[in-house]
């Protein structure tokens, strides 16, 4: 039960990664301004939040199950809620998808946009009565910078949260009127169960209908690319949740908050140039001429982000 004061946060795909984090941050808050209801589809996954949240689980943190790809499972959840009041909703769950389109059936595009983007709007049909009745209340949205910019064999996924950005950006300007936020979080590469899962997924693929060529390019150049990018880039759950802390607590919440500074320049090509080939020839070259180049740019990337150097570097 929430006590007087504290705010009811409610977080979805809170069994790892992100979610996971975010919760355990703010159960842990140190004024103990947060109730946070975690929430996830498959209970039996809870250790690993249990785990981490210690001895806040029961006080600042409790348990709920739902699967955003449910209608019933929303509504049941929302329901086991005291009086269905939420004042903050983290819409976190999320899948993703990769690889040559050829080969990835309609059926399971669906199910990437049932999640990242039907998930988040039954969400918000859910919570955002109330919400709007009270005339308060802030919604988060996990992005990505995959909402902002398209990555080569992502195509799917990112079209999902591109969806997700459009909704998010129309419904911002209604919510205005009765006082709710709402505040998209777009991150780059962070080290989560996301990227080990796709590189699973990946490892299984045998890419019926797909020429060699393509094959080749995802397998030999792409999928590398990406891991150095992971490497030299990628940040952790809990500079997310840093970031998510930031922007619930803050007066005025920007509309968009990209999470990883090194990522900035490159969903700044974008709109640095309406005709929007910049990007795109941008990416090709890197992807496909300076392929070599890129391994070592990151590399060095990766050395100058690390605290070896700088450890290096500060002690004479
Ligand atoms: N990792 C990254 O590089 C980035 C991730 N993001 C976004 O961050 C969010 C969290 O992903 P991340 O923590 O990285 O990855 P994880 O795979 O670790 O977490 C995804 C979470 O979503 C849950 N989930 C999936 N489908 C559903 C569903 N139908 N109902 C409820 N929960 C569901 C998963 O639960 P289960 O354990 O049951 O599968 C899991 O808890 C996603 O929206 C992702 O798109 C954005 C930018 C970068
Ligand atoms: C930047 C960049 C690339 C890869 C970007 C990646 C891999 C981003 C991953 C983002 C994630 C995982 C978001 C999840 O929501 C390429 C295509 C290698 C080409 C060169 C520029």
């Amino acid at each position: 039960m929430a006590n007087s004061g504290q705010k009811v946060v409610l977080i979805t795909g809170c069994s790892s990664g992100i979610g996971l984090r975010i919760a355990v941050t703010l159960a842990k808050d140190e004024k103990k301004r947060y109730h946070v209801i975690a929430t996830m589809r498959d209970l039996k996954k809870k250790d690993k939040l249990l785990e981490a949240a210690g001895d806040a689980y029961g006080k600042t943190l409790m348990l709920l199950q739902l699967d955003v790809c449910s209608d019933d499972s929303v509504k049941e959840c929302i329901n086991n809620v005291k009086d269905r009041h939420i004042d903050i909703l983290i819409n976190n769950a999320g899948v993703g998808l990769l690889g040559p389109v050829e080969s990835i059936s309609i059926d399971e595009m669906k199910r990437v946009f049932d999640t990242n983007f039907f998930g988040v709007v039954r969400m918000i049909k859910e919570v955002m009565p109330d919400m709007k009745k009270r005339r308060s209340g802030h919604i988060v949205v996990m992005s990505s910078v995959m909402g902002l910019q398209g990555v080569v064999f992502n195509d799917v996924y990112t079209a999902s949260k591109f969806a997700m950005e459009g909704f998010c950006e129309s419904m911002a300007v209604q919510l205005m009127k009765f006082n709710i936020r709402l505040s998209m979080i777009e991150p780059g590469p962070v080290h989560t169960e996301f990227e080990t899962k796709m590189m699973e997924d990946v490892a299984k693929m045998d890419f019926p209908g797909v020429d060699a060529d393509t094959v080749r390019y995802f397998k030999d150049v792409y999928l590398p690319s990406s891991i150095d990018i992971f490497e030299a880039m990628g940040q952790t759950p809990e500079d997310i949740a840093k970031c998510t802390k930031k922007i619930i607590e803050s007066e005025r919440p920007r509309f968009r908050n990209l999470t990883n500074s090194l990522y900035t320049p490159i969903v700044a090509l974008k709109y640095a140039d309406e005709t929007g080939g910049l990007s795109v020839n941008t990416f090709y070259n890197l992807l496909f001429n300076f392929g070599p180049l890129m391994h070592i740019t990151m590399s060095i990337l990766k050395c100058l982000t690390c605290s070896c150097l700088r450890r290096r570097t500060i002690s004479p």
